[in-house]
């Protein structure tokens, strides 16, 4: 296919039955191999990444700064009358690539909200089969992992405490309950109420004869409870122990197996944002409940999508034949020319209604993906979708594939410039504190306002009426260190020329495109923190996917804003979590 960079020439000869797109994937997957030296083969060795040549990968960052790369890989600079620079490659008609689109700030607020209130009732994530809606799982996870934390604290000061003494005693003991006390109580502090204290208290030092018996008692009297239909994870408890006395006295079935909220955070795999897709049936229920599209999202992708729209626009105007663009809906009409941020408006995340458990134990395949099968393709059950996994057990990394399985697991979880609208003055603001969230979106280290001043956005421009992209439907991917997305279309909205807008948070990923076909050998590009994707036109025709993901420190890009060592501290949870993952947010207009 004369794509001797990709490294894969071979790839279209299908003599062993494989594409040339499963190819690919598996040539760039994330291989790891058990290290002998390390420990005993088996069991206990450690496991080693194998290098693999990813010197065709189109780089996105070097396409900018190096003319003769750029064009050696077929890319070409498009005024987008947005300052940014946006590429094509002629090798893919309608994919347009914006490195850097998203500010790092306004990357920390898209992560926050990503991970904060996207997966909140009622957009439904991967976890509504098994679990129901899960209410405040993030708070929830932090609360859990930072007295997880605590407990290690109050371990390391008992281990020292024992070698100091010699021996464990009974004083010792008592000692080390007052400190667990203290430390549930500086949680508390924080804005925790009674049942969280219980729930904290069960974390706290777990096994130890030392705990404190009686909070735990307690805690599991709190019970799990429900509110408006949600499994509200703020003050349930007993599904985070995993401990066989506190469900006896459960009475709903599916609580007993609800594991820990870190565990499930660790376990988001998707969200879906307005309108909800349902994997069942491949399409769009808007029977379902669900939350406007946010405001501020909608305003992004209207933002990012336009050099897309522009160029269908002038398509349609040569070519009679050619779709016609929908109207805009007057409730998105906006003045035009503001090139700032609609991130001033968050999202309500309210929930508004019940969520929806109609194909809890149903896995279906919600896109057309790398086999080409368009057919409803049901598997046995939900949880375990096409998850792969390599390593831990079944129970331990069961995960849920959305619709298809098409997002994969392969091992356990380890560890430019933008648009996204400058704000007036040339500051970067993340966004007004809302009510669940912290206020980091409000500091902005000196040299990222400059490099984010207004200026470079000013060009940004949506488009005049009836060619504004109208984002009606998202679905948010949190991909973790093994994790893959398997070759796929994304076939079900109405007018399949229209852009999705894809958005890369965290980790650098490798992002394939192909053809119409799985047998076109695909195209390699690194997607790194902040930059945009938009498939339009052909586009959308073609195969894609996302077979890795980088998570070790030297390969991951992720800038020092967002980075565990140096993001503010507000951010630093967001950062901890953002480490060792990747979050893609792909916007669709469906109408
Ligand atoms: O994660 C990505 O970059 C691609 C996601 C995607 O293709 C999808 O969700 O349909
Ligand atoms: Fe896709």
């Amino acid at each position: 296919m004369g794509r001797g960079a990709m490294g894969y020439e071979q790839a279209s000869d299908n003599a062993d039955g494989r594409t040339a797109f499963r190819k690919a994937e598996k040539l760039y997957k994330l291989y790891t191999e058990r290290n002998p030296k390390s420990g005993e083969s088996g069991k206990g060795s450690r496991k080693t990444k194998q290098e693999v040549d990813l010197s065709g990968v189109i780089d996105l960052n070097r396409i900018q700064e190096d003319g003769a790369y750029a064009e050696e890989r077929g890319a070409q600079r498009l005024e987008s009358g947005c300052n940014r620079p946006t590429y094509i490659l002629h090798s893919h008609p309608g994919l347009y690539l914006v490195p850097g689109a998203i500010p790092v700030c306004k990357q920390q607020y898209w992560i926050q909200q990503a991970l904060e209130v996207f997966p909140e009732p009622p957009n439904r994530t991967n976890h509504n089969a098994e679990y129901g809606p899960v209410k405040g799982l993030w708070g929830l996870a932090q609360k859990e992992l930072k007295s997880q934390a605590d407990a290690n604290t109050v371990r390391s000061v008992k281990a020292q405490a024992e070698r100091v003494s010699g021996t464990a005693s009974n004083g010792g003991c008592s000692r080390l309950n007052r400190r667990a006390e203290n430390g549930v109580r500086s949680t508390e502090l924080e804005g925790t109420g009674s049942r969280s204290l219980t729930l904290e208290a069960e974390s706290l030092d777990p096994g130890s004869s030392c705990s404190a018996e009686p909070v735990h008692a307690s805690s599991r009297k709190a019970g799990a409870s429900f509110q408006n239909g949600h499994l509200d994870a703020a003050i349930e408890g007993p599904g985070t122990t995993g401990r066989a006395e506190s469900s006896s006295k459960i009475t709903d079935p599916m609580l007993k197996r609800r594991p820990s909220a870190a565990k499930l955070l660790r376990k988001l795999r998707w969200a879906t944002l307005g309108l909800q897709y349902d994997w069942s049936s491949r399409s769009y229920d808007e029977s379902l409940p669900h939350a406007p599209f946010p405001a501020d999202l909608a305003d992004l992708a209207a933002r990012l999508a336009a050099p897309a729209m522009r160029h269908l626009s002038v398509q349609s105007v040569s070519n009679p034949n050619f779709v016609q663009q929908p109207l805009r809906s007057p409730d998105l009409e906006r003045s035009e020319g503001e090139c700032q941020t609609g991130i001033e408006s968050g999202p309500d995340s309210e929930s508004t209604s019940e969520g929806d458990q109609k194909s809890a134990n149903e896995n279906v395949r919600g896109r057309k993906d790398a086999n080409g099968s368009e057919e409803r393709q049901k598997t046995e059950k939900r949880s375990e979708g096409g998850w792969k996994s390599e390593s831990g057990s079944v129970g331990e990394r069961k995960r849920e594939s959305r619709g298809n399985g098409d997002l994969e697991s392969e091992t356990g979880r380890e560890g430019g410039q933008q648009i996204g609208e400058g704000p007036p003055g040339g500051e970067c603001k993340a966004g007004r504190k809302s009510e669940n969230t912290s206020d980091w979106g409000r500091k902005s280290k000196k040299g990222l306002q400059e490099r984010e001043s207004e200026s470079q956005f000013a060009e940004c421009r949506k488009e005049g009426p009836g060619r504004e992209f109208r984002a009606e439907g998202a679905i948010v991917n949190y991909y973790g260190p093994a994790d893959a997305l398997s070759g796929h279309l994304d076939d079900v909205e109405e007018n399949m020329d229209l852009p999705i807008v894809s958005i890369s948070l965290g980790c650098k990923a490798l992002f394939l495109i192909g053809g119409e076909t799985r047998d076109v050998p695909p195209t390699g590009i690194f997607l790194r923190s902040g930059d945009v994707v938009l498939m339009a036109g052909p586009a959308r025709r073609c195969y894609h996917g996302v077979p890795r993901i980088f998570t070790d420190a030297l390969h991951s890009d992720l800038p020092p804003a967002i980075q565990r060592d140096s993001a503010d501290t507000d951010f630093r949870p967001f950062a901890d979590y953002i480490a060792s993952s990747r979050i893609n947010i792909n916007v669709r207009q469906v109408h």
